[in-house]
């Protein structure tokens, strides 16, 4: 496997500062080191650049919406180079927005090799808020509706057409915190959600198993990987953490089912924050995540699309 780090140093769409230092918590971490433990080619592409944080209010339902746009738009370009390059890009976030770029980025080049995509987004939040209904106007909390073609048109248009993904390409695993207008946008829009009320009923295996039902040997997923997904107790070092979250044990059989489908293409992992955490807890929790992610397991475990573990 070829996989390329792409570091995107920014906490531009988030209420709190802090996940700029994202990808160097990752790198401290042993992100590149885990990887190629486990046979990856792995190259650091280094960071990408974009505006500093200004910390201004919002404007028209927006914060920083110029600066969100410069970062995503560097975003999207680098993880286009590195599709086309034949290398599967690994985003270090910097915060959710962020997939708003890497998403746009990655439904583009799906749709110029002829592949089906399929994104897991993986979070505590549904991140479908607009303008119209955002609590708090960070952008963070809205990249969903952006790559469904709802927002900004300078967000709405950063794929080859638009919107970038349609509502059926996309299941949402791990939510618990989603805000009242976004309650109504995710069954207006019909959504495939996977609660936390799902997780406690029938147990991440079957969720996943479902998530995963319809992945071929055409299909390219991408998995977007919010750290406030698994449990503040496991996880602290995020800015928006909401109670009651996955196990770790549970979060690595998510990743485990997902690395068993062997058609992952590309990463995000966004919202570390390693001002608010508690010795690189969370940064290692997400190296220990990705190694799962590709291929990581305790023994020797012979799985394929046809044949997955407890049939
Ligand atoms: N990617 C995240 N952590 N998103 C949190 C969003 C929180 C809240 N729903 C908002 O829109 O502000
Ligand atoms: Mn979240
Ligand atoms: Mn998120």
């Amino acid at each position: 496997m070829e996989l390329s780090l792409i570091g995107a140093p920014t906490d531009i769409g988030a209420g709190v500062a802090g996940c700029r230092l994202g990808p160097g918590a990752l790198r401290v971490a042993g992100i590149g080191r885990g990887l190629r433990g486990l046979g990856c080619d792995v190259v650091d592409t280094g960071d990408i650049d974009g505006p500093p944080n200004p910390m201004t209010p919002p404007v028209d339902g927006y914060r920083h919406l110029p600066e969100v746009i410069a970062w995503n738009v560097a975003l999207r370009d680098a993880v286009a180079a590195e599709l086309a390059s034949g290398r599967l890009p690994v985003v270090l976030g910097g915060d959710h927005s962020l997939a708003i770029g890497s998403i746009s980025a990655v439904a583009a080049h799906c749709r110029a090799v002829g592949k089906k995509l399929l994104i897991i987004w993986v979070d505590a939040h549904a991140d479908i808020n607009t303008s119209a209904m955002t609590p708090t106007g960070n952008i963070h909390g809205m990249p969903v509706a952006c790559l469904l073609g709802h927002g900004p048109d300078e967000l709405t248009g950063l794929s080859d057409q638009r919107p970038a993904i349609t509502h059926d390409q996309i299941h949402q695993v791990g939510l618990r915190s989603v805000d009242a207008g976004e309650k109504r946008f995710l069954a207006e829009l019909g959504i495939s959600v996977y609660d936390m009320r799902y997780l406690d009923e029938a147990g991440m295996r079957r969720a996943m198993r479902r998530v995963l039902a319809s992945v071929d040997a055409d299909t390219h997923l991408h998995l977007s990987l919010d750290l406030d997904f698994v449990d503040p107790a496991v996880a602290p070092g995020v800015g928006t953490p909401v109670v009651g979250g996955p196990t770790y044990r549970e979060a690595q059989l998510c990743m485990e089912m997902i690395a068993d489908t062997g058609r992952l293409g590309s990463l995000d992992l966004v919202e570390v924050n390693p001002a608010l955490d508690v010795r690189n807890t969370t940064a290692e929790l997400a190296v220990d995540l990705v190694e799962s992610l590709f291929g990581k397991s305790t023994l020797l475990r012979v799985t394929d699309l046809a044949n997955p573990p407890l049939g």
